[in-house]
């Protein structure tokens, strides 16, 4: 497949609205959870991105059928299916191969993953997985793929060493499973984990504490058939967000699950970028004020990523490209992966004032004039962060590997051109 590259004119202001995408890291563990019925399940609002046609064909590979019967709508019966060695290639594309685990787990009492793939954002710890896992029942072998094996899952006391997310949905799948009652503690509770247990919940698992760190699953479940809709994504809500106010423009963002947006607004009110909501709609006007909110005091603030509900790891790099737009100065803290902050390199190329203090720490100065550059996506999220940096730059820039941008983010160019923007994808996108 030829690399994709955006073309990008920068320095024009957007205004509209625009709605978000289904939640990708909803999709993905839902999609895989799909295999734990013999029913019929049908998912509306599954974005139409990479890694979800990546899963598609990986369930499709264990005997399930999948039908795309709309645009977003996806048709999942995974009648039998059998744990068969799973191709290391397609694993090796997405990080959410690994979702299958518990799933296949429970369906065929075994499973042989080749390593999965995604973001090379810093170690990918599997520890947490293995560790749940283990702690149900499953015998786990690691060579050069993870063998799960366990004929008969039983339910458990589980204390998650940390709230990883898709070690928290493997668990959880499998708890549904098992037989008795599975108490998930130190478990994660971001807005996928709780999409996750409320398509478990339409399927017909009995769980508790939804969006805590304790969930508590009454397995096995009998599980029937179900039509479920995915949740917008707010790590996409979060980045028009950043769209806006780097752009100074007005957005109207719709359908936007306001519900799960209080991390991420407070975050941005800490750059001076105050949304307003109408409804479940969220407004971004274009008056923002764009100055970093000292702390008390006058002191140099801060902007960290926690596990949910604080400010996610996700949306790190756009709050980064934002603050080179806003008044002041202010240290960003990204204290979960390792390698998430080196794309700042080619912000600086573009004229931002950033000292990468260590992989962890970045203060970053502004505002700042960007100029247009090329550049390269290392992952999903830096890719955006840079589309962003180059639709509110002077000049021309080019985004190559924009692939990546694509693993995440439905059709962008297309809608964010539909705001205003100039973005040229080449090649030209077909159908
Ligand atoms: C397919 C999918 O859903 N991917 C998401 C999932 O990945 P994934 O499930 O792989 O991420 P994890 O939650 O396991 O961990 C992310 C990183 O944070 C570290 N960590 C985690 C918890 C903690 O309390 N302290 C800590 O330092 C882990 O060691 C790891 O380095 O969650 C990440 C964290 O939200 C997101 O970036 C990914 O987009
Ligand atoms: C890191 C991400 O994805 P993945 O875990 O699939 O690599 C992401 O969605 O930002």
């Amino acid at each position: 497949m030829a690399p994709i590259q955006y073309i990008v004119e920068g320095g024009h202001r957007l205004s509209g609205s625009i709605e978000p995408a289904g939640n990708k890291n909803s999709a993905l563990p839902i999609i895989a959870a799909a295999l734990l019925t013999e029913h019929p399940v049908t998912l509306e609002n599954v974005p139409r991105i990479r890694d979800t046609e990546t899963l598609v064909e990986l369930i499709r590979s264990v005997g399930a059928s999948a039908e795309w019967t709309a645009r977003n709508t996806l048709h999942i019966h995974a009648k039998s299916i059998r744990a068969a060695d799973l191709d290391p290639e397609l694993c090796v594309r997405i990080r959410a191969s690994i979702l299958l685990a518990g799933p296949l787990l429970a369906r065929c009492g075994e499973v042989m993953l080749p390593p999965p793939g995604g973001d090379v954002i810093g170690r990918r710890r599997l520890d947490t997985h293995v560790l749940a896992l283990e702690q149900l029942g499953a015998k786990v072998t690691a060579t050069d793929r993870l063998e799960f094996r366990c004929p008969k899952l039983t339910g458990a006391d589980v204390f998650l060493d940390e709230p990883s997310v898709t070690a928290t949905e493997n668990a959880l799948v499998a708890a549904v499973a098992a037989d008795g009652v599975t108490y998930l503690r130190n478990a994660a509770s971001e807005p996928h984990v709780q999409d996750l247990a409320n398509f478990l919940a339409a399927l017909g698992a009995r769980i508790e504490g939804i969006g805590t760190n304790t969930m508590v699953i009454h397995g096995p479940a009998t599980l029937g058939a179900a039509t479920y809709r995915i949740q917008p994504d707010h790590i996409e809500v979060g980045s028009l967000i950043g769209l806006a106010a780097v752009t100074r423009s007005p957005l109207r963002i719709v359908r936007a699950g306001v519900e799960h947006l209080r991390s991420i607004r407070m975050g941005f009110e800490r750059l001076g970028i105050v949304c307003r909501v109408e409804g479940d709609d969220l407004i971004v006007p274009s008056n923002q004020t764009l100055k970093i909110q000292d702390d008390f005091g006058g002191h140099v603030p801060k902007l960290e990523d926690q596990p949910w509900p604080a400010f996610p790891a996700d949306l790190m790099s756009i709050a980064i490209v934002t603050a080179t737009q806003c008044e002041g100065v202010i240290l960003m803290f990204e204290k979960m992966f390792e390698s998430r902050m080196f794309f700042v390199d080619k912000l600086i190329g573009m004229g931002a004032r950033i000292v990468l203090c260590d992989p962890h720490r970045a203060i970053i100065a502004g505002p700042s004039r960007l100029h247009g550059a090329t550049l390269s996506s290392p992952d999903i999220r830096a890719g955006m962060a840079m589309l962003l940096a180059a639709v509110c730059a002077e000049g021309t820039s080019t985004i190559n590997n924009a692939d990546q941008i694509e693993r995440g983010y439905e059709r962008i160019d297309e809608r964010l051109n539909a705001l205003g923007a100039k973005i040229r994808r080449v090649p030209e996108r077909k159908g």
